[in-house]
């Protein structure tokens, strides 16, 4: 169980959000919404332990992710705003760096499954934004955590791969497993409850 508590958060004389208190259970799906600028990835990344709050506390498990960070960070699959992929490297490179204890069979299967199928070996710098976004995404494909973050991960994505992506993020709760992600694109109906939290503008102080 991910537990937020109390949870405040300041950028640049704004309180963004306070007081905020939610838990993230097993086989959850939640999406954090709200207007651009009203904290939702500001939020991920105290959530991944990317960063401090002002106040509060975020525990995993019980246990604060501060005094737990390798646990944390091998529990945790944290996909931020940006594609987050080597450009120098090709897809099929970029998998094995992040997934060393995978073999080259389950990669080139993960980018099979984003229909990367003829891209695995040339270089990121060449691939369009949503094919990149792509190679970041194989990764759910491979990763064991039980904990995805995952920062507007639908962008660039067309129809196709939202609704694959989708599907995978509904296996992974069946499986026990838990996501959270921000996004501005309405979410197609999964067979599965989607929790929001809805994060509004701040106030200045
Ligand atoms: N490190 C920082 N220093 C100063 N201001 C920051 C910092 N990080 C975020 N902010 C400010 O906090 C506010 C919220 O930013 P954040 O990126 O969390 O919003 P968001 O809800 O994810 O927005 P969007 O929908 O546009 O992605 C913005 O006004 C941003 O400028």
């Amino acid at each position: 169980m991910l537990e937020v508590t109390s949870l405040t958060c300041i950028r640049d004389d704004r309180i963004l959000f306070s007081d905020l208190n939610f838990t993230v259970n097993s086989g959850d799906i939640v999406q954090i919404e709200g207007p651009n600028g009203a904290g939702k990835t500001s939020l991920l990344r105290l959530l991944a332990g990317l960063s401090r709050a002002e106040e509060g506390e975020v525990r995993w498990q019980g246990v604060r992710l501060q005094q737990q960070r390798e646990q944390w960070h091998r529990d945790l699959l944290f996909l931020g705003h940006q594609p987050g992929v080597k450009n120098v490297l090709s897809p099929l490179e970029n998998l094995t760096f992040y997934h060393a204890e995978c073999d080259d069979e389950q990669c080139f299967a993960a980018l099979e499954a984003v229909d990367l199928t003829g891209f695995e070996e040339m270089a990121v710098a060449q691939l369009s934004a949503g094919q990149q976004r792509r190679v970041a995404l194989a990764r759910l494909w491979l990763s064991q955590a039980p904990v995805w973050i995952l920062d507007e991960p639908l962008t660039a994505i067309d129809v196709n791969g939202v609704e694959k992506l989708m599907m995978l993020f509904v296996q992974h709760a069946q499986r026990g497993g838990m996501v959270i992600l921000t996004t501005h694109q309405p979410l197609p109906d999964a067979a599965w409850p989607l929790r929001r939290i809805s994060l509004t503008a701040g106030e200045r102080i």
